[in-house]
């Protein structure tokens, strides 16, 4: 089935009088045009935002690149990317990738047959994406009208068998927000929010943080009296530890509780939208600028918190504009002159390490102490001795019924490394949950990714591998000097020769 539909798409590329050698067209649309298309797509595109910052988040250095196409076949959005820069400029936002421009690919065939497709390696027609394995499935809106597709590339190698029906669950989940909007909207009473409550009633609350192992309860505890005060809070940590889930504790533990929680992911933060983002803009700033004028972030976060998510990631031009609001407690929407007054709590997190972004002139060390007034660090999992218990919590908010793991499966989910921490947790538990037909998850039913992906590890020489082993020690007990001495029998002064001779901050 999957090869016919493929043939058929070859025919017509070829009828076409195309040549598999030829270079394929590149029809983008830039500027003005490309604003008015995603004006007009917006209705669409803010369901999509959230499911492609997780997507953004979950992909983090890895070979996916996540589009959405309308159904002419231009991208609307995309989120991750492909390290070849040459591959990855076509996949921009304002390509065309139907078939017509593309011939045979995912996207293309998606469009034309409205079925998901599978195109890999060479049987895309033009040579310069036979590199590629792509999967897309179709997607509809909250009527049911075909609106575009949901893609996801990756190089060849990277081809991973889950592909395809990811892609159909991120289609579902976009399809799904777009029928409860409409339900909401045709139900508005009903629906509302509770009166004096801006905010949804679900954001986490310290209780929803499952765990009681040392480097935890220390956390919650530092948190809960941060959130008692009004000071900034800078959250530190890898990938999926939980650090969004420790802002909005924070907010809802504090006297802003009933106002706004505003989160902004700031590696979404595309340069050209970064000002009315933050400011918002009056009628007519711009071309293309919505008739009414729209608030931007700081402005409908007042009276409550925002939550700068990835606050290392901000391109220099970013930091600027946000430090100015932060020292003026004022905005002015782009256009208009009025000066207003924001009052608004700054939780901001990172991944990244802001003492180094600093040193490399990627990070204004100005606004770095704006952020900082408190810091925490959620610790990673692996340096976690509570594991189990947080499966069996995440297992149980998974499932009214839920299953239990058995002593081998515990076993193995304690000797893993968890490169993707709670967040891989939690998908490692469903894929176990799915594969387990009793009540009991066995080790067996544990899979991890690792597994699936194509192991390179490379040959460390001796120095490399003694500063990667320091640098794993220095993690393991927050950089305490002592401690990792203690743990890699060493001395003190050894350790700090060493620190010196590998240039390892702590
Ligand atoms: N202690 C916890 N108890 C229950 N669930 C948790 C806990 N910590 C994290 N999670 C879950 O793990 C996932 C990742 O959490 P979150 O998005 O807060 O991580 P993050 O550190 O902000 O990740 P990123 O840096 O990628 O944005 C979420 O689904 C969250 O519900």
């Amino acid at each position: 089935m999957e090869q016919l539909i493929i043939n058929e798409s070859w025919k017509r590329c070829q009828q076409s009088g195309s040549s598999p050698t030829d270079a394929a067209l590149d029809l983008r649309l830039t500027g003005k045009e490309l604003h008015d298309l995603l004006e007009r797509n917006e209705p669409l595109l803010k369901h999509l935002r959230p499911v492609f910052e997780q997507i953004q988040r979950t992909v983090h250095d890895r070979e996916y690149l996540a589009a959405v196409v309308n159904a002419e076949g231009f991208i609307l959005s995309r989120a991750g990317g492909i390290r070849i820069r040459q591959i990855d400029e076509r996949l921009e936002v304002g390509t065309n990738w139907s078939e017509e421009n593309k011939g045979t690919n995912a996207m293309g065939v998606v469009l034309h047959e409205r079925k998901s497709a599978l195109i890999h390696g060479d049987h895309h027609f033009y040579e310069e994406n036979h590199v590629l394995t792509c999967a897309a499935s179709p997607l509809y809106d909250a009527d049911g009208v075909f609106c575009g597709a949901v893609n996801i590339s990756t190089t060849k190698e990277n081809y991973h068998p889950l592909l395809l029906s990811w892609t159909k669950a991120v289609a579902d989940s976009v399809h799904s927000k777009m029928t409860a909007e409409k339900l909401k909207q045709e139900r508005p009473v009903m629906l509302e929010s509770p009166p004096g409550k801006n905010n949804p009633e679900n954001l986490y609350t310290f209780q929803n943080i499952a765990g009681s192992c040392e480097n935890i309860t220390a956390v919650k505890k530092l948190a809960k009296r941060a959130a008692l005060t009004d000071y900034p809070v800078i959250i530190y940590g890898e990938s999926g530890t939980g650090k969004e889930l420790l802002a909005q504790s924070i907010h809802s533990g504090g006297d802003r509780a009933e106002r706004i929680f505003v989160p902004l992911n700031c590696s979404a933060l595309p340069e050209s939208l970064i000002e009315s983002e933050l400011f918002g803009y009056e009628k007519g700033a711009f071309t293309g600028a919505s008739q009414r004028g729209k608030a931007g972030k700081f402005e409908a976060a007042d009276g409550g918190t925002i939550f700068l998510d990835e606050v290392g990631d901000l391109s220099l031009k970013a930091q600027s504009a946000l430090l100015r609001v932060l020292q003026e407690k004022t905005i002015t929407r782009i256009g208009g002159y009025k000066q207003i007054s924001v009052n608004v709590r700054i939780l901001s997190a990172t991944n990244k390490n802001l003492r180094t972004e600093i040193a490399a002139g990627r990070f204004r060390e100005d606004l770095y102490y704006r952020l900082k007034g408190i810091y925490l660090t959620m610790p990673p999992l692996r340096n976690r001795s509570d594991i189990c218990e947080i499966a069996e919590f995440l297992l149980k908010k998974m499932e009214s019924n839920s299953r239990i793991l058995s002593e081998e499966a515990k076993a193995k989910l304690m000797h893993y490394s968890w490169p993707g921490n709670i967040r891989e947790l939690e998908s490692v538990l469903m894929q176990g949950s799915f594969l387990s037909e009793g009540k009991r998850i066995e080790a067996e039913a544990i899979q991890f990714e690792e597994e699936y992906e194509i192991k390179r590890s490379p040959v460390l020489s001796l120095e490399e591998a003694e500063s990667e082993t320091i640098r794993h020690a220095l993690e393991a007990v927050d950089g305490n000097i002592s401690k990792a001495a203690e743990r890699l029998h060493v001395g003190r002064n050894t350790l700090y020769s060493k620190l010196k001779k590998y240039d390892i901050s702590y």
